[in-house]
């Protein structure tokens, strides 16, 4: 893992899985997440993984006019890499999920390996009341919900993304998923370096343990030795602690409201940037440093 001690943080900004009554800090509006966005790069995300959501309710929202809203203003004011999601929300279908890259062709986009169960009823759970109606109707319905990543799917983003010079943010929720990206690499169907994102924590994917951490590094490394970049994201409040394992390792990380509401034990993140500056503080206190984005773009083979 040759990031010769540079650490690549990626903040995701607001995502599609927390909903408004979560937390009063989730960005919703254009503004917010122009905000948000460009809050983090400042301090020292150099990828913004971004969704858009319905600025009235804060609903997911995959189509390319919500993210117009926000994506050339981040982009004049920040030199850090875009990073436009293809996983939308887990309800969407894959069609609906590529626009928004398929038409601004960012630098990085997301790529869900594998389908899975996708289960976020369990947080419904926490709250008796619930800002807009759509928030718990949706949650209860993840206990049905199959996040559908097949392969045809799969192959329909890298159809229709290749030939724009993105590349990918490979979302594996299992070591499973690193053999659905290993099989791709076989048929020549993704180029190295392999930017893989492990996820941990989210139910229905592999757990927070420091063995699936560690088992998930092995795989990768056996499966695609020098040829991948490997970062990390923990869901909720394991996020710091797979961060501050995954960076001894010599690994990248990725924080993000999208990820974790949560700014240390029982406080509400009330900015990305503020979790961008705790792992920050863990990364630089190990004695490494963070990347800049043109150095992400050197260590990720990026088209700039
Ligand atoms: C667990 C994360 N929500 C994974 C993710 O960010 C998926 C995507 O946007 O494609
Ligand atoms: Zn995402």
């Amino acid at each position: 893992m040759a990031t010769n001690g540079k650490v690549i943080i990626t903040c995701a900004v607001t995502g599609a899985i927390h909903t408004p009554t979560m937390t009063p800090y989730l960005p919703i509006t254009p503004d917010e997440i122009t905000a948000a966005a460009l809050g983090a790069a400042e301090a020292g995300a150099s990828i913004l993984h971004l969704h858009a959501r319905n600025p009235e309710n804060g609903k997911p929202d995959q189509s390319p006019e919500g993210f117009a809203k926000f994506l050339s203003r981040i982009k004049q004011n920040t030199n850090a890499v875009l990073n436009i999601t293809t996983g939308g929300s887990p309800f969407m279908k894959v069609e609906e999920r590529v626009l928004p890259a398929a038409q601004f062709k960012p630098e990085v986009a997301s790529l869900n390996m594998g389908s899975m169960n996708f289960g976020l009823f369990h947080l419904a759970d926490k709250y008796k009341t619930f800002k807009f109606d759509w928030e718990k109707p949706q949650l209860e319905a993840s206990r049905d919900l199959v996040f559908r990543n097949s392969f045809k799917d799969i192959e329909y983003v890298l159809e229709t993304c290749y030939d724009n010079g993105t590349r990918f943010e490979f979302e594996c929720y299992d070591t499973s998923h690193l053999y659905n990206l290993a099989h791709f690499a076989d048929r020549g169907l993704v180029k190295a370096p392999f930017f893989v994102q492990s996820v941990f924590g989210l139910l229905g994917g592999t757990g927070t343990h420091p063995e699936d951490v560690q088992h998930m590094k092995r795989t990768a490394d056996r499966l695609f030795g020098s040829d991948y970049r490997w970062s990390v994201l923990g869901a909720g409040s394991s996020q710091l602690r797979i961060a501050a394992q995954a960076a001894a390792l010599g690994g990248n990380v990725r924080v993000g409201i999208e990820d974790s509401i949560w700014a240390g034990k029982g406080k509400l993140a009330e900015t990305n940037a503020e979790q961008v500056t705790l792992v920050r503080k863990i990364i630089e206190g190990m004695g490494l440093s963070v990347a800049t984005p043109d150095e992400a773009r050197e260590i990720l083979s990026l088209k700039g």
